[in-house]
């Protein structure tokens, strides 16, 4: 099994990490509270509240997880490309697979990587949540004191299956978008690249950026979904499961709840996956 791809993975979804977390974090407020009246106003609260380090809330885990959960999925994504084609990376734009067996492999990739980025994930958006600004003396302190505070929080209070609230959520948005992250970034290549040679960089740039707009985009309405259920731990609101979450949210709040994030999303979509597919396929070109 070929073990650069992990590697490479880990490195690749680290720096387009550091460069998403913002809009991330101002994308998971949006969605789980209802005080901000749009993108700007929660920027704006954001930093006037907790300053600039505000929007970097949540993200010490992540990029500690991000080894794992990067490398997992592409590193399961090639080797099941691997396993169907019998092709290795390094041919892969010589003979290319087909569109199928490019969607399958990054399903499998969606599915495997989902049970290492439940409980990271979880810890991140619990932190990303909190709104107080960094301890002041007087003022209360925060519910979690940091990622290890929360996970320790919530094994004690809602047992070790709470770290995997949501994981449930998180597996449907993640099995089938990834295969469409992975065919829409393979057909851009093709679409602008000579029949055998490699992507240019400004190919694998775009098509990586389109990638994370096109699987976001579909992704967001189980985003939602998947957020709220993380949420909701034993002393919030509490849902029956994912058609019940979905079902409510849609009666409060209107079928446009569906679409909360879908701008900030693909707005921190493009740089995030233009970023990772580009060190991904250098690192493992300069490796091969
Ligand atoms: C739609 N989904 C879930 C994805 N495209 N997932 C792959 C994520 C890659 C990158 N770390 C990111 O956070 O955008």
């Amino acid at each position: 099994m070929p073990v650069e791809e992990f590697v490479a993975g880990w490195i690749s979804g680290a720096l387009g990490l550091v460069l998403g977390h913002p809009f991330d974090t101002v994308k998971v407020r949006l969605q789980t509270q209802t005080t901000y009246r749009g993108i700007i106003d929660c920027m704006v609260k954001t930093y006037r509240h907790e300053s600039l380090l505000g929007f970097f809330k949540g993200m010490s885990f992540p990029i500690a997880s991000i080894a794992v959960v990067n490398s997992v999925l592409f590193g399961v994504y090639s080797n099941t490309l691997l396993a169907l084609t019998a092709t290795s990376h390094q041919e892969r734009w010589a003979q290319p697979p087909s569109y199928t067996q490019v969607f399958i492999a990054g399903c499998t990739g969606g599915f495997v990587q989902v049970y290492c980025l439940a409980p990271f994930d979880l810890i991140k958006v619990r932190l990303q949540n909190q709104t107080e600004p960094r301890a002041r003396p007087g003022s209360p302190p925060p519910r979690y004191r940091g990622p290890v505070h929360c996970a320790a929080s919530i094994c004690q209070e809602e047992g070790p299956r709470g770290l995997f609230r949501g994981a449930w959520a998180l597996t449907l948005r993640d099995t089938p978008t990834l295969g469409i992250y992975f065919v829409t970034y393979e057909w851009l290549c093709r679409q602008s690249t000579p029949d055998g040679q490699n992507p240019s960089s400004a190919t694998v740039l775009v098509a990586g950026g389109f990638a994370g707009i096109t699987s976001w985009a579909v992704a967001t309405p189980l985003d939602v979904i998947k957020s709220r259920m993380q949420m909701a731990g034993p002393k919030h609101r509490v849902y029956r499961g994912v058609l019940d979450c979905m079902a409510r949210s849609a009666q409060q709040e209107g079928l446009g709840v569906f679409f909360r994030g879908l701008t900030i999303n693909s707005a921190r979509a493009f740089p995030v996956n233009a970023v990772t597919f580009l060190s991904y396929e250098y690192l493992l070109r300069w490796w091969g």
